[in-house]
Formats: structure tokens, C-alpha cells, sequence
């Protein structure tokens, strides 16, 4: 056993009695659900000169939040996850209810991840060595969580990133999630924080609070994980089914078809969304064709190329600094389904919102 995994055993068995609101503990890693015995450990690891890289998720994890983890362990010697259902980043008709929530086999597939971090040691010399798992009392003590959009309580705003795209059909969306991630870095004080590419959006916003309130930590932006044919993963595809999915992929072929007339050699904004818009309405009058048993409608909310770093849209793309190519699709419910059909999670009835993006980089 390392001098670390050793020393870590130690800290961690030491806190174990202090973690009061620790949940069952069948894994490697204890379980928090409470701020100060993660301080608590936090501060051990300090004194001892190790690295904690945290990863904020809402649970339900596939392969793209276990990218995310190992590049963590790559660069850090501890990794704290978190798993915690935000409720004020979901509007008030929002999908906080039907959110998948799957705690026993996250658990599974993080000890699993733990013990092939465990073999790999040179190439990843970090473990998974907490779970935060706070309750909604615990991560909004004075108020209860508001979700209106002039609900009252303390709340980190970054206008105007937080307006546009996602922000426009989503307006307590960044609000909910600047406020919630300000929250968990201030009780697990990370050396660097974990985002994935998937939520462009998101890496912009947590970059931008990180940089304007000072805040001691590194962002670190993972690329995509996607399935073979290129959706990107997302805890809510499990609702998709089969039509809706192979349906969906259209978002990603679209924006496939911008970054292609970008390496082409376009620069203005007709050029390289004019082949992703025409892909776009060409599948939505495909489906608006067929039958209800057959088709999948969906609606294009927007497809954007902005600026990286103040997320406006761009009318020709400065090739010296690249641009933001992304999109976002309401996949509605199925109308009606065929017998034997997958329908996913939900038998189809739950609308998915599917987004993604791909960067344009810089060229001379
Ligand atoms: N396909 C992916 N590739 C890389 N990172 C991802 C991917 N999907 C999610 N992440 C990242 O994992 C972190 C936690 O995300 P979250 O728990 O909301 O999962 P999610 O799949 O994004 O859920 P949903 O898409 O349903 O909102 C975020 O930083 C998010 O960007
Ligand atoms: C960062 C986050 C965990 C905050 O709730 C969430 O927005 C997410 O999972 O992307
Ligand atoms: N990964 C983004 C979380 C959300 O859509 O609420």
C-alpha cells in the first residue's frame, strides 16, 4: 500500500466518525453529507501536501462524468465527487422531479473506477477519496431553494453569460448553477474543479465567477464523451428510446456539418451555419411527414456561433481566436409508440432537451 493511499486511510477512517450524516458505507471512499468533516478532511490532506481535483455532479453517472474523474486523478492525488440534485437550477416546470437518480449503481460504477485507478498508479496516482452527497438543508441553510425567477435568496448571478442561449430558455438555469457550485467549492476548497466540454455554456460561466470572485481554484475543461455514433452522453438520454435518439443525432451531424465548412475555410456566419440550419429543416419536415408512430418532432431551439469568451454571436468568426459552435434540441414526447418499441425511461412520455457543441479553434 502507498505512503499516500496509507496516510489516506488513516485521515479517512479518523473522519468517518465525525462524518454524523455519512450515508452506508460499503465503498472505499466515505460518503459526506455534511460540511465540516469534508473541511475537516480537506485540511488533513492539506497539511500532508496533497492535490484535491473535484468533480460537481447531480449523479446518474455514464462514461462522460468518468472521463471527467480520471483526468482528475490524472492531476490530483485526491478526488472528491459530488453528487447532489440542484434545485434551483431547474425552472419551475422544469424536469427537477423526473431527473434520473440512480445512487446505487453510482456508487457501483465509482468503487469499480477506484480499484482500475488503483492499477494504473504512475499513469493516475489519484483515487476517488470522498463523496459529497449534501442535502438541500444542508446546501441552502437559511431559505428553502427557490427556483422562481425572482425567488428570494442568496444567489451568484454572472450577466450577461447567464442570459444568453441556454440562459434564454432556462433564466434560473446559471443562477442556480453558479450559486450551487460557489457553494460546494467553498466546502471543498478544490485545487481544481472538473467541467465537461458537453455544458459549453456552464465551463464559461464557472471560468468567469471563478475569475471575478477570486476564487483559489482551476478550471478544468474535459473534452465530450460521446456514444460511437457521436451523441454526446448525458444523464438524460436514458429517456430518449430509439427513435427519439437516432433522431436527435441530428443536432450533432449539424453542428458536424458547420465545423466542416470552418475547416473549409468560411468565416462568416451564413456559411458555416447556413449547412447546419438546412440539415436541421430538412429532418424536421422529414419527421413532420411521417406518422405518429413513426416520427420523433423536435424542435430546434437555437444553433449558435458565438465568441468564446463572451458567448455573443458572431456574424464572421476572427480565426485568431476560433468561436463556440452549439445547438440545442426539444425532443417532444412521442406521440404514440409501435408494439416492442424502446421507448426509453418513461415509455417516451418525457421531453428531452439535447444540447451540444464543438469548438472552432484558433488558425493564422
Ligand atoms: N458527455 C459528457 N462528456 C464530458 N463531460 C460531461 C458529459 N456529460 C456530462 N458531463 C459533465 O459532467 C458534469 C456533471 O454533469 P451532470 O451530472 O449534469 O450530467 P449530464 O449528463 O450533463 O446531465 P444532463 O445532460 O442530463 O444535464 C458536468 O461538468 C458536465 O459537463
Ligand atoms: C455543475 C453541476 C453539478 C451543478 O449542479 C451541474 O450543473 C452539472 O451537473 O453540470
Ligand atoms: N449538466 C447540466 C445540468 C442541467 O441540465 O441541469
Amino acid at each position: 500500500m502507498s505512503r499516500w493511499i496509507r496516510s489516506f486511510s488513516t485521515a479517512a477512517s479518523s473522519l468517518l466518525a465525525d462524518a454524523s450524516h455519512s450515508l452506508r458505507q460499503p465503498s472505499s471512499f466515505p460518503v459526506f453529507r455534511d460540511v465540516s468533516p469534508i473541511r475537516k478532511l480537506r485540511r488533513q490532506l492539506l497539511q500532508k501536501d496533497r492535490t484535491v481535483g473535484f468533480v460537481p455532479t447531480m449523479g446518474a453517472l455514464h462514461e462522460g462524468h468518468i472521463s471527467l474523474i480520471r483526468q482528475a486523478a490524472r492531476e490530483n492525488t485526491d478526488v472528491f465527487v459530488s453528487i447532489y440534485v440542484n434545485p434551483t437550477q431547474f425552472g419551475v416546470n422544469e424536469d427537477l422531479s423526473s431527473y434520473p437518480r440512480t445512487w446505487d449503481s453510482d456508487m457501483q460504477k465509482l468503487e469499480v473506477l477506484n480499484k482500475e485507478l488503483a492499477d494504473l498508479k504512475q499513469e493516475a496516482p489519484g483515487r476517488i477519496t470522498a463523496i459529497f452527497a449534501p442535502t438541500s438543508k444542508i446546501m441552502y441553510p437559511t431559505l428553502p431553494p427557490s427556483s422562481e425567477i425572482d425567488g428570494e435568496g442568496s444567489f451568484v448571478t454572472i450577466t450577461p453569460l447567464s442570459k444568453k442561449l441556454e440562459g434564454s430558455s432556462r433564466p434560473v438555469f446559471f443562477r442556480g448553477v453558479a450559486t450551487v457550485c460557489m457553494k460546494l467549492f467553498n466546502a471543498v476548497t478544490p485545487d481544481r474543479v472538473y467541467f465537461g466540454q458537453k455544458d459549453v455554456q456552464q465551463t464559461v460561466i464557472i471560468k468567469r465567477m471563478v475569475r471575478d470572485f477570486l476564487v483559489g481554484t482551476e478550471v478544468r475543461i474535459v473534452p465530450t464523451a460521446r456514444a460511437a455514433d457521436g451523441l454526446a452522453m448525458s444523464s438524460r438520454n436514458v429517456y430518449l428510446g430509439d427513435r427519439r435518439r437516432s433522431v436527435g443525432l441530428t443536432l450533432h451531424r449539424a453542428l458536424v456539418a458547420a465545423e466542416q465548412a470552418y475547416q473549409a475555410g468560411k468565416i462568416a456566419r451564413a456559411d458555416i451555419l447556413g449547412p447546419a440550419r438546412a440539415i436541421t429543416n430538412r429532418i424536421v419536415a422529414e419527421q413532420q411527414a411521417l406518422s405518429p408512430t413513426e416520427r420523433a418532432l423536435f424542435e430546434a431551439d437555437y444553433i449558435s456561433l458565438a465568441d468564446p469568451e463572451t458567448l455573443d454571436e458572431l456574424e464572421v468568426v476572427d480565426p485568431s481566436k476560433g468561436a463556440v459552435l452549439s445547438g440545442a434540441f426539444k425532443m417532444a414526447p412521442l406521440e404514440e409508440s409501435k408494439p416492442g418499441e424502446d421507448c426509453g425511461l418513461g415509455d417516451g412520455k418525457v421531453p428531452v432537451r439535447l444540447i451540444d457543441n464543438l469548438i472552432l479553434p484558433s488558425r493564422d
